[in-house]
């Protein structure tokens, strides 16, 4: 070993299931010098080119057997890869043993997460799950003073400049060890997490749909410039499953904390309609949701709705960001957008403007279907709230008061119904001609929450219609919509008082739709 702890790689283990550059790998390896061992299908890829290679066979001296259940798992394979050299006792053990030990180990493990999600049987998903590899992993980490282990096509450029350079040094070695080990952890996740939900539920996760166990594993991305204020640190994690940690960013300033809050809350307002829909959000809260004819109509109307609120805002779009949207989009100092895509004359455009953080995330990419929220102590765990329960139809609905609407009517109730979502409780939304004209949020009781929407749709309250995310307690919050001018209001229902708030509608003449589903933030 040199000074700064280089060890050169002599020989080499690879068994990998995505063969992915591993001709390239294996060709170089052989050309620096390296004896290569490998185990069936990767020799066979190996040799059929032409690298001379070992099969692991003949290091062990038994065959691969019970459909590739054991190849590797040997005590000449393990030995080679957990003998200490700087240990006296343990060179002399592998010279008595007549071992050679490994220096580099690359393994991949069977794909076990994209049999599950491929829908493969259960008896394919089970047969997918590596044993040999891992324990190779585990163990050549644990080894890392002598083998460096290597679990990532990504790296091996990287690696064979390492071994050309004379080996890999221990803090190279300590590293690849700590990427190793987190890689089997996440697999180990994987495995553990559909064993308990989906293969072997126990009894109360069969009935709840709940397992006694869930986990996850998430591996950095950005560190962030601060958290929520200046003085929290901060960083964004990313789990396996896709969503906003994952968009492209294609233009801008470094996301930041407060970035990502808010862009989550408009992807959730935006993302979900089916129509062209534009969505403004300030403080996790929406100032504006609209949907057009196209993204550039429902950006003008979701604007529109509060011109003041929206400086500054995350504005997310469920179509691809047009020229004619990013002209209207760069008038308004805005923080992000966020859509499935953006047009190359929109980009020109946004572009032009240095800081607007410019994010693409797939339409459709599936919103987590269960949602984790951390309180101290523990988790919150729930199925994620959507607009597909049977109230959240309009055919479904109960017409407690007042005559039916006209369609156009009944199209400006079911937009604010789903646009209600998106609005922290105490939640009251005011909507015309398909967008958001008032908007009152997040106050502790429901007829501040009223007023505020009123006051903030002004003269346009006259002739909307109301949307409340729960139902009224009290004739009062409804009361304060009437003596504004809507002509219409969706709420769940459920109030012991709901006979006094009907009445109250009945009275002033308002139509009024009972869903019989709530849709409460928090
Ligand atoms: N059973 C074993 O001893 C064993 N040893 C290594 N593996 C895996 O077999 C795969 C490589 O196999 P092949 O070279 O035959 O395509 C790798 O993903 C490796 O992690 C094994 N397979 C499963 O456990």
């Amino acid at each position: 070993m040199t000074v700064e702890g280089r060890r050169p790689v002599k020989r080499a283990l690879i068994g990998v299931s995505d063969k992915t550059g591993l001709l390239e790998l294996g060709t170089a390896l052989h050309a620096a010098g390296v004896e290569i061992v490998s185990t069936g299908g990767t020799a066979k890829t190996l040799a059929d080119a032409g690298v001379p290679v070992t099969p692991v066979e003949q290091v062990t001296g038994f065959p691969e057997s019970f459909d590739g259940r054991v190849k590797t798992l040997h005590p000449r394979v393990h030995a080679g890869l957990l003998a200490d050299r700087d240990r006296p006792e343990h060179v002399e053990q592998l010279r008595e043993l007549d071992i050679a030990p490994f220096d580099l180990l690359v393994v991949n493990l069977y794909p076990f997460r994209e049999t599950v999600a491929s829908g493969a049987s259960p008896e394919d998903c089970v047969e997918n799950i590596d044993i040999g590899g891992p324990a190779m992993v585990r163990a050549a980490a644990k080894n890392h003073n002598n083998v460096a282990v290597v679990v990532d096509p990504d790296r091996y450029d990287w690696v064979l400049e390492q071994v050309r350079a004379g080996g890999f040094d221990l803090a190279d070695r300590k590293r690849l060890a700590a990427q190793a080990y987190a890689h089997t952890a996440s697999y180990d996740m994987a495995v553990a997490s559909w064993f308990a939900s989906v293969y072997a539920p126990d009894s109360t996760a069969a009935d709840s749909g709940f397992p006694d166990f869930t986990g996850g594993t998430w591996e950095r991305g950005d560190v962030l410039r601060y958290g929520e204020n200046p003085h929290q640190r901060a960083a964004v994690y990313r789990h396996w499953r896709g969503g906003l940690a994952h968009a492209e960013q294609l233009h801008g300033k470094a996301m930041s904390y407060n970035n990502y809050v808010d862009t989550d809350a408009a992807r959730r307002a935006a993302y979900d309609f089916e129509a062209p829909a534009v969505a403004i959000i300030k403080h996790a809260n929406p100032c504006g949701i609209a949907v057009g004819a196209d993204i550039a109509e429902a950006h003008r109307k979701a604007h529109a709705c509060d011109p003041v609120s929206a400086y500054g805002g995350v504005i997310a779009a469920n179509r691809p960001i047009t020229r004619e949207a990013a002209e209207q989009i760069a008038e308004v100092f805005t923080e992000v957008v966020l859509a499935p895509g953006f047009e190359d004359e929109a980009l020109d455009v946004l572009k032009r403007k240095k800081n607007v953080r410019l994010l693409t995330l797939p339409a459709l990419t599936d919103a987590d279907p269960i949602e984790f929220r951390p309180i101290s102590g523990g988790m919150l765990v729930q199925t994620a709230d959507r607009i597909d329960a049977p109230g959240d139809s309009p055919e479904n609905w109960t017409l407690a008061t007042g005559e039916a609407v006209d369609a156009d009517t009944l199209a400006d109730l079911v937009f604010a119904w789903r646009a209600i979502r998106a609005v922290k409780s105490n939640a009251i939304l005011l909507a015309s001609g398909q967008a958001t004209v008032g908007v009152g949020m997040g106050q502790v009781n429901r007829v501040d929450s009223a007023r505020l929407a009123v006051q903030r749709a002004g003269d346009r309250v006259k002739g909307s219609v109301a949307a409340s995310d729960a139902f009224f307690p009290f004739p009062d919050g409804l009361q304060v919509l009437i003596d504004a001018g809507v002509r219409a209001v969706v709420q769940p229902g459920g109030s012991i008082r709901d006979p006094e708030v009907i009445a109250a509608a009945e009275e002033a003449g308002v139509t009024m739709y009972l869903t019989g589903t709530r849709h409460f933030t928090h």
